[in-house]
C-alpha cells in the first residue's frame, strides 16, 4: 500500500452514458482453425459484470481469457453465443466508450500522440468541455504528472500501460473490459491504479472485468472467475 489516497476522475460534463443492465455473455463458443489444427478457446462460457463491481478473470497463459474478452467486445466472432452491454443490448459495433471501455493487452496508444492527447481524445469524442484538464487530472491520479507531454515510444511500458487505463477512465464509463491492466507493474504502482479504479466503480458504477495474473489485482476483486480449457469453473 502506498498510503496515499486516489485522486478522484473527474466526470465528463456531457449527459453520462446509459447505465443499468449487465455487461455479459451467454455460452460464448471459439475454435481456431489452422489448416487441420483446432483450437478450442471457447467452450461455451456465460458471465455477467454487474455495475460497480470489480471482477478478475484468471486462468494459465492460454486458457481463454483474451478470446472472451474478444469476442465479449465484438472484436472477434464468436462461432455461437451471445453478448450483452449494459443498457443497450446491443452487438458491439453500436456500443461507445462511455459505455464499454478498453484497456487492450497491447495498449493501442496512438504513436503520432502525446500520452495527454491520447487519453483526452475519447472525452472530446465524448464531448467534454475541456478534454485537456480531463486527461490530465486522470494521469496524474495514475501517477504519470511527469511525463503527459511524452509520446508512448518515450515512455516505459508500466507508464504506457497506465496511459492506456487512463485513456479508458477518462469518460467514467458504464463498464470497463482491461486485459491483464497491471501486467508491468511494481506492486505499489498496481495499489495506486487499483485505488483509482475502485473509486470510479464506487463513484460512476462503472462495472469492471479485469483478466490478470496478478495476486494483488485478484485480491483486490469483488469476485473472481476461474478460466480453465476454454471454460469458466464453477463457482468454489
Ligand atoms: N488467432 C489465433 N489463432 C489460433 N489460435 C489462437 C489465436 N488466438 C489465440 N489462440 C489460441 O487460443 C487459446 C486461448 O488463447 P488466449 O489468448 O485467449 O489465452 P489467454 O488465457 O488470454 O492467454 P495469456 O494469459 O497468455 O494471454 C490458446 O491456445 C491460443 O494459442
Amino acid at each position: 500500500m502506498t498510503g496515499r489516497h486516489a485522486a478522484p476522475v473527474p466526470g465528463p460534463s456531457p449527459a453520462p452514458p446509459p447505465r443499468g443492465g449487465v455487461l455479459g455473455c451467454h455460452d460464448l463458443v471459439k475454435t481456431y482453425r489452422r489448416g487441420r489444427e483446432e483450437v478450442r478457446a471457447l467452450r461455451g462460457v456465460t458471465l455477467e459484470v454487474r455495475p460497480g463491481e470489480v471482477v478478475a478473470l484468471v486462468g494459465r497463459s492460454g486458457s481463454g481469457k483474451t478470446t472472451l474478452l474478444n469476442c465479449l467486445l465484438g472484436w472477434e466472432a464468436p462461432d455461437a453465443g451471445t453478448t450483452t452491454h449494459g443498457a443497450t443490448a446491443r452487438g458491439a459495433a453500436r456500443t461507445s466508450w462511455e459505455e464499454v471501455a478498453v484497456v487492450p493487452q497491447r495498449f493501442g496508444l496512438l504513436e503520432e500522440l502525446s500520452l495527454l492527447d491520447n487519453v483526452a481524445l475519447p472525452a472530446r469524442l465524448a464531448g467534454h468541455d475541456d478534454p485537456a484538464a480531463a486527461a490530465v487530472a486522470v494521469l496524474e491520479a495514475l501517477g504519470l504528472a511527469a511525463v503527459v507531454d511524452r509520446a508512448p515510444a518515450e515512455v516505459s511500458l508500466g507508464q504506457a500501460q497506465r496511459t492506456a487505463l487512463a485513456r479508458a477512465l477518462v469518460v467514467r464509463p458504464a463498464f470497463l473490459v482491461a486485459d491483464e491492466p497491471t501486467g508491468r507493474l511494481d506492486e505499489d504502482t498496481t495499489t495506486q491504479v487499483l485505488g483509482v479504479l475502485r473509486d470510479l466503480c464506487t463513484t460512476a458504477g462503472t462495472g469492471a472485468l479485469v483478466a490478470s495474473h496478478d495476486t494483488t489485482t485478484i485480491a483486490h476483486a469483488d469476485r473472481v472467475l476461474r478460466m480453465s480449457d476454454g471454460r469458466l469453473e464453477p463457482d468454489a
